[in-house]
């Protein structure tokens, strides 16, 4: 089976074309000023509307309120929402029922204990996004482009919907398949030439290596 790969953070049509010819399955846009990857709803609304129907279009926020997500919504008309902040399983649902749309929670792990974090949300949320907990200092949640001990996920229940993440690159994405399993990856820095700046050669680079893992796999 092949792995479900979202690249995250796009911001412009030629790498956004080359994530899809690459084979990513979800592609994601953020809304959150800090980042260098922050996008304009009127920006991320054409390149969702020109992806539309080749990969599924994720909209990423942090602790965002409903008139933020409503805007958001309404210009991007996203397939799934990413809620990347300390969203509260209540906030998971408020939103899922608002809009309708599947939810991926973030979950930040760094040790085998805060695989705990995840179970209020077990049943709300569509999907769990598991990255590594920010460095001190970052002003990220997400996007610092840092992997995390996989070997927290060795016990995990294989039912657990998930996409991993985290520092993850075309070097290290056949021993993190290896050590996990997971059916589906999330990436950002890692096909970036400066942060905020996807990399066209990067991002095929990562796709060759993601193949070629598959196939020593299978
Ligand atoms: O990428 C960001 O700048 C970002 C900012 C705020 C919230 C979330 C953010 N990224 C979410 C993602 O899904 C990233 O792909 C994920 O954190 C992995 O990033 P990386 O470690 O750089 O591959």
């Amino acid at each position: 089976m092949s792995v479900s790969v979202k690249i995250c953070g796009l911001k412009t049509q030629e790498t956004l074309e080359a994530a899809i010819d690459g084979g990513a399955s979800h592609v994601g846009f953020i809304f959150f000023a800090k980042s260098p990857r922050n996008i304009a709803l009127k920006d991320a609304g054409l390149l969702a509307d020109r992806a539309r129907g080749r990969a599924r279009n994720v909209a990423v926020s942090v602790n965002a309120d409903d008139e933020t997500l409503d805007a958001i919504v309404s210009e991007v008309r996203p397939d799934m929402l990413q809620l990347h902040g300390s969203e509260s399983p209540e906030r998971v649902a408020a939103v899922k029922a608002r809009y309708g749309l599947p939810v991926m929670k973030a979950v930040a792990l760094k040790e085998q204990g805060d695989l705990r974090q995840m179970e209020p949300y077990q049943g709300v949320a569509d999907r769990f996004l598991f990255e590594a907990r920010p460095p001190a200092g970052s002003e990220l949640p997400g996007g610092n482009g840092v992997p995390f001990d996989w070997t927290i996920l060795s016990t995990i229940d294989p039912d657990i919907d998930y996409m991993l993440s985290g520092g993850l690159d075309a070097e290290n994405i056949g021993d993190a398949l290896a050590a996990t399993g997971a059916r589906g990856v999330d990436l950002s820095s890692g096909v970036e030439s400066a942060p905020g700046q996807k990399d066209i050669k990067r991002i095929a680079e990562f796709f060759e290596a993601l193949r070629s893992a598959e196939r020593a796999a299978a």
